[in-house]
C-alpha cells in the first residue's frame, strides 16, 4: 500500500471531526465531500462558539470566500485557539487578490501560521504579495508561475502550501511534489476547491507528517475526479459521480491511477 493509500485508510479509521468556517457557496458541497470520504464535517462559525468548538475539533478549515465582518472575528478566534491547542488548521484564501478587505483579513490570518494553505495559482501569488489579482474566485495564472510564491509562503509560515490546478504543486519549503491527476470538469463545479481544503484539513488530523498528509489529500481528490469523469455527461452528473467515487475510493485505485512527480529537495 502506498503512503497516500495509508493516509486515506487512517482517515477512514479515525473519521476526524473537521470544523469549517467556510463560504455560503461551499458549505453543502464541502460537508458532503467530507462525509463521502469518511470524515465528519461541522460548519460552526458564530463568534460566541467558535473558540469552544475549535478546542475540541480534530482539524479546522478557514475559507474567506464570502467574507463579512463578523466572520473575520470568528476566523481569528478559531485560528488562535487551534494554534494554541495544537490543532491543524487550513487556510483557503479565496480571491485574496481581489479586494483590500480580503488582503487585510488574509494577512492577519497568516500571522496565525496555518498548518497548510491551499489555493489556486492566482491566490497563492497574491497571498505571497507577488501581485496577481486573478479574476474573482478563478485563477488567471498557471500553477508553475506560482511555485516560487508557494515556496516563499511555506518558508514564511513554516507550513505546507498547495497550489491546485491542472497539475497540483505542494511544498513545505524543503520538499516539493506535483500531482498530475484530476480532470477538466473539476473547475466546472463551484466550490470543489473549497471542499478540497476541508479534505486537506481532514488528512492533517492526527498525522506526523503534514507534507505527506497534504499530498495524500491532493492525490485522493484528483484521482477521484479522474475516475468520476469517466461516467459523467457534464458538471451536474460529474458532481454526483465525484461523491460516489470518493465514497468508494480505495488504495488499489490510488496505486493504479497515481501520476506523482516527486521533485528533488529544494
Ligand atoms: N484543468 C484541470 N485538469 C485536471 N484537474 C483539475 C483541473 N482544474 C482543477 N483540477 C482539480 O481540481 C482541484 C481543485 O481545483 P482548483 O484549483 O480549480 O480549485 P479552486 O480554483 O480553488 O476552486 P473553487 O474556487 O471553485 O473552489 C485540483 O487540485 C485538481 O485536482
Ligand atoms: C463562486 C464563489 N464566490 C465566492 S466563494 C465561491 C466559491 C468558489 O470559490
Ligand atoms: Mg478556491
Amino acid at each position: 500500500m502506498s503512503d497516500c493509500a495509508a493516509h486515506l485508510a487512517r482517515l477512514r479509521e479515525t473519521a476526524p471531526l473537521v470544523q469549517h468556517i467556510t463560504n455560503h457557496v461551499a458549505m453543502n458541497l464541502a460537508a458532503n465531500v467530507l462525509l463521502a470520504l469518511g470524515a465528519s464535517p461541522a460548519m460552526v462559525h458564530a463568534k460566541e462558539e467558535v473558540e469552544e468548538f475549535a478546542a475540541l475539533t480534530d482539524a479546522l478549515c478557514i475559507n474567506i470566500g464570502t467574507l463579512s465582518a463578523p466572520w473575520v472575528e470568528s476566523m481569528q478566534l478559531a485560528a488562535k485557539t487551534a494554534r494554541h491547542v495544537g490543532t491543524p488548521w487550513v487556510f483557503d484564501p479565496v480571491a485574496v487578490g481581489a479586494t483590500a478587505f480580503r488582503r487585510e483579513t488574509a494577512a492577519r490570518l497568516l500571522e496565525l501560521k496555518p498548518t497548510a494553505i491551499r489555493g489556486n495559482a492566482s491566490e497563492i501569488i497574491a497571498l505571497a504579495a507577488q501581485g496577481s489579482a486573478g479574476r474573482g474566485v478563478d485563477s488567471t495564472d498557471s500553477v508553475e508561475a506560482a511555485e516560487q510564491a508557494a515556496i516563499a509562503l511555506a518558508n514564511r509560515t513554516g507550513g505546507v502550501v498547495a497550489v491546485t490546478g491542472p497539475v497540483d504543486f505542494v511544498t513545505d519549503g524543503k520538499r516539493q511534489a506535483k500531482v498530475a491527476n484530476g480532470h477538466a470538469l473539476m473547475p466546472r463545479v463551484t466550490a470543489l476547491g473549497c471542499a478540497q481544503s476541508g479534505v486537506v484539513a481532514a488528512f492533517l488530523a492526527d498525522t506526523e507528517d503534514n507534507f505527506e498528509a497534504t499530498l495524500a489529500a491532493l492525490v485522493s481528490y484528483a484521482i477521484a475526479g479522474e475516475i468520476a469523469a469517466q461516467r459523467a455527461q457534464g458538471p451536474g452528473s460529474f458532481a454526483v459521480a465525484f461523491l460516489d467515487t470518493l465514497y468508494r475510493l480505495d488504495g488499489q485505485q490510488i496505486d493504479t491511477y497515481l501520476r506523482l512527480e516527486m521533485s528533488d529537495e529544494i
